[in-house]
């Protein structure tokens, strides 16, 4: 049976243009010999639409999109991902639904058993789930449809208890094949725990599964695709590549070993911050974006991210000195700007600095000079950028990496101006270590910047590590704190040092506010800021 896999980039609420996709790759799989085609987890739909399901003409549009594609196949069956009503349920009236469609008719409809409700996912918000599971047959073959979360077994998910388990319940049922539809969102170290969870599976099961995700950016979550196909013996037999789209067909009943070749957590990582960016900007409406380039490594890889994911034209730098600020942090911004190809132009921000202590100084007299100069330049800095970004329409960039926004290391209204925070999720250490790996060849990026201490640069000498620990210890201790949830208690008994552990639950804590109206950031580790770390502001809970 050849099968074709189509790993699509959808958007979302974009009806005409995802069937317009869906079918080319239809065709490109046809071509390529498929006798059934599998598209994405909600690839009609783009995954997540959240709330826009509750719009009263979603639905309705979304299943005229359906029946138009429907006209459009002929007898190789595509399978399709889409939201459907729930007929006869009044509190959550919609299915996560697959169509599958056959010689212009939709030939059977296959809801979602698993529904996630935890980190970044909220179907039980939308979705009832399927009550009974039941294979399709088809050629004689007994085919099981799975829709992402319900082909994942609890060793591999840190999940709630389910009560139902689809695959086991399709297997009681006999099947020949797995299918799974997926709109699975990357985080550092998933393509690899994926691929071991879809061995043990289809293993287990003693069937084979074709394993189609999605890829692409859609707001904080990018998709890395890495569709595959494994045998009834957990054998991988094809895996199709990161971060791109592409059509595959294989004989999953005939397929032999595929060959996997490792990728480093640092190309990995920038691979998805490319696609993350070049995704929110361009399905945003944009073309090219401006940001601050300071010398320091922070802008400095998110300046070589946008380049190449837009291309070099397309980023427009500003480096703004201060009174403070070293000749070094000016010559750096050059060097970045001359290899990689960007525009850089050079505006001292001492005029208006001045200006603004000037205008103030009558409500200040007497007073020393203290944090609130520091957060004037940085307020500058942003007001600037912004001016740049309205007059030339570029979406302006944030730099900031996660260790900063986790411990309010940065200036709300100043350097957190900006549309998208594109190393928010990325901490210091890893900030240095994906600007290495971007240097593995040729300098891009400074290695002046690399090498030289980081620091914000607002007051005389100052360094990062007179306010905050280490990067080392402090991204430690956040990744205990944040990603594992764990308390202060439990991280000290690891070995740190109590005060600091507790200065960093603090400061996490009380810069919940910061983050809430911080500028959306790419995901790229298991527990990111935003939208899958929903946190009070206000909270006595130590
Ligand atoms: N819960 C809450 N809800 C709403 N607002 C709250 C609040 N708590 C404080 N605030 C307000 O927040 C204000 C303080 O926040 P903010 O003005 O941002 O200032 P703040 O956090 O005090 O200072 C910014 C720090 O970041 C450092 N920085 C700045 C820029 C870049 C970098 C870098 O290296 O990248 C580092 C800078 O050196 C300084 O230490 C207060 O004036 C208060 O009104
Ligand atoms: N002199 C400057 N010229 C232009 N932009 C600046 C300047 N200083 C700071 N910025 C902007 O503000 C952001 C915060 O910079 P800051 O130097 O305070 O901290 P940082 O976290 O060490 O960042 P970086 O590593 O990029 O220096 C920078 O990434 C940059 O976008
Ligand atoms: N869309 C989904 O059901 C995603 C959940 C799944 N466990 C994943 O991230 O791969």
């Amino acid at each position: 049976m050849r099968v074709g896999i189509a790993q699509i980039n959808g958007v979302v609420g974009d009806f005409p243009g995802n069937a317009k996709r869906i079918l080319a790759a239809y065709r490109e799989c046809l071509e390529k010999g498929a006798e059934i085609v599998v598209t994405p987890e909600m690839s009609l739909v783009g995954y997540p639409p959240r709330d826009l399901v509750f719009k009263s003409q979603f639905v309705p549009k979304c299943l005229q999109a359906l029946d138009y594609l429907a006209d459009e196949i002929k007898n190789v069956p595509l399978l399709v991902g889409y939201v459907d009503f729930h007929e006869g349920c009044v509190g959550k009236p919609f299915r996560n639904a697959v169509a599958w469609l056959e010689n212009g008719e939709i030939k059977r409809k296959i809801w979602k058993t698993l529904l996630p409700t935890y980190d970044v996912f909220d179907e039980r918000r939308y979705f009832e789930p399927n009550e009974v599971c039941e294979p399709v047959v088809w050629k004689g073959k007994r085919i099981g449809i799975t829709i992402c979360e319900d082909i994942w077994t609890e060793d591999y998910l840190q999940r709630p208890f389910y009560d139902r388990d689809p695959v086991r319940e399709l297997c009681a049922k006999n099947i020949d094949l797995l299918i799974n539809l997926s709109a699975s969102p990357y985080h550092l170290g998933k393509p690899a725990n994926r691929r071991e969870m879809l061995g043990s599976v289809a293993k287990e099961s003693a069937v084979p599964i074709v394993y189609c995700n999605s890829i692409g950016g859609n707001d904080q979550l990018v998709f890395d695709g890495h569709s595959m196909a494994v045998d009834a013996s957990g054998e991988i037999v094809a895996q199709m590549g990161g971060f791109d789209e592409g059509c595959r067909v294989l004989d999953i009943f005939e397929a032999k070993d595929a060959e996997i070749l490792p990728t480093e957590d640092s190309e990995q990582l920038y691979n998805a911050l490319v696609l993350g960016l070049r995704d929110y900007v361009h399905k945003c409406g944009f073309s090219s974006v401006c940001l601050g380039l300071s010398g320091g490594i922070d802008s400095a890889l998110t300046a070589v991210i946008a380049a190449d994911a837009l291309g070099a034209e397309n980023v427009r730098g500003l480096t703004m000195p201060s009174p403070y600020s070293s000749r070094g942090s000016v010559d750096d911004s050059f060097a970045l700007a001359a290899n990689l190809g960007i525009r850089c132009d050079e505006i001292s921000i001492s005029g208006a600095f001045g200006a603004v202590k000037d205008a103030m100084s009558p409500v200040f007299k007497g007073r020393k000079e203290d944090v609130t100069e520091e957060n004037m330049q940085a307020r500058l800095r942003g007001l600037f950028l912004m001016s740049l970004s309205n007059k030339d329409n570029h979406l302006l960039l944030t730099t900031g990496n996660k260790s900063e926004l986790a411990v309010g290391y940065c200036t709300i209204y100043g350097d957190m101006c900006g549309g998208l925070a594109v190393i928010s999720d990325l901490p210091k250490t890893k900030v240095f270590e994906v600007s290495k790996w971007v240097n593995r060849e040729s300098e891009r990026i400074p290695w002046s910047t690399i090498e030289k201490p980081p620091s914000a640069e607002l007051r005389p000498d100052q360094k990062d590590q007179d306010t905050l620990p280490e990067y080392d210890v402090l991204d430690a201790i956040l990744e205990l704190y944040v990603e594992r949830q764990l308390g202060a208690e439990e991280i000290v008994e690891r070995g740190f040092e109590e005060t600091m552990v507790r200065w960093t639950q603090r400061r996490v804590d009380l810069n919940e506010w910061k983050r809430q109206q911080a500028a959306p950031g790419l995901r790229v580790t298991s527990k990111a800021f935003g939208m899958g770390r929903r946190m009070p502001i206000v909270q006595r809970f130590v």
